[in-house]
């Protein structure tokens, strides 16, 4: 990769399931450290744009690069540098806690410590508990540190903390705060407000499977001319986050 690659690059991607066109036309840069956001209500195509850019789905049209691995071709290469945590982790549902976390650190070369992954989400104290036996809340900060289990330089994150308390929440966020300084790139699919203003350097405003605007926060508030990112959001979309989320 030169030093002027993105670590993400995703050109012009299309994707449809039969009838549905989910993604239409969507292309992102992410640099070498930056976390992107996707902002989008429900069914605007977020899941789908990050799967391919993951490489678990391929894409209709387009071109994808990641750390200028192709993510399907390089799988295996890829899989050691990046970190996945989707909405709906398959995962054996009835192995430990401790038992899924050395699975997933196998796959690495020099994957972080358990006790240090326990730690970093707080389950410590579960982690003999058996995988479906966990809370909801609990299973997203397992997923959580699934995708931290190999130490990734990308770390793709699809609703980092929905179902979490307010205060999970907050824990979740100094998490990031920290990849983040350790100049980890992140792209994060986001519902929240307030995690995109706190966490992004940039956001993607994603509707209907395309990009309606990409900027700083506090740039889209200032372009669209409104109060808030809420409000920018609403004007930019026509669409309340709120009530999808
Ligand atoms: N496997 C699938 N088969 C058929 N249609 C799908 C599939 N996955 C997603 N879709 C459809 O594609 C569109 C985009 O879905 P996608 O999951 O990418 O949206 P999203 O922005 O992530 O939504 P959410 O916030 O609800 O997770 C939706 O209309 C959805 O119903």
């Amino acid at each position: 990769m030169s030093s002027s690659e993105p670590a993400i690059l995703a050109e012009n991607l299309a994707k449809s399931y039969r009838r549905t066109q989910a993604v239409v036309d969507v292309s992102l840069r992410v640099d070498t450290g930056e976390t992107m956001g996707i902002l989008g209500t429900n069914g605007a195509g977020k899941t789908t744009t990050v799967e391919m850019i993951a490489g678990l789905r391929g894409p209709d049209r387009g071109r994808v690069r990641v750390l200028g691995l192709d993510p399907r071709r390089d799988r295996a290469r890829l899989r050691q540098v990046l970190g996945v945590q989707l909405q709906d982790a398959y995962l054996h549902h009835n192995l430990r806690v401790t038992e899924l976390l050395d699975l997933y650190r196998s796959f690495y070369p020099a994957p972080g410590s358990t006790a240090e992954l326990l730690d970093l989400v707080e389950l410590t104290d579960q982690r003999r508990t058996i995988f479906e036996q966990l809370s909801g809340g609990q299973k997203q900060r397992l997923s959580i540190a699934l995708a931290l289990a190999g130490r990734p330089r990308v770390v793709i994150l699809d609703e980092l903390t929905t179902g979490l308390d307010p205060a999970a929440r907050r824990r979740m966020w100094g998490t990031i705060e920290q990849l983040k300084a350790d100049g980890v790139t992140i792209l994060l699919v986001s519902h929240a407000m307030e995690e995109v203003e706190r966490l992004c350097d940039r956001v993607a405003v994603i509707d209907a499977g395309r990009i309606l605007a990409l900027d700083t926060p506090t740039g889209l508030v200032a372009r669209v001319g409104t109060e808030s990112l809420d409000d920018a959001f609403v004007a930019l979309t026509g669409k309340d986050l709120e009530v999808t989320a």
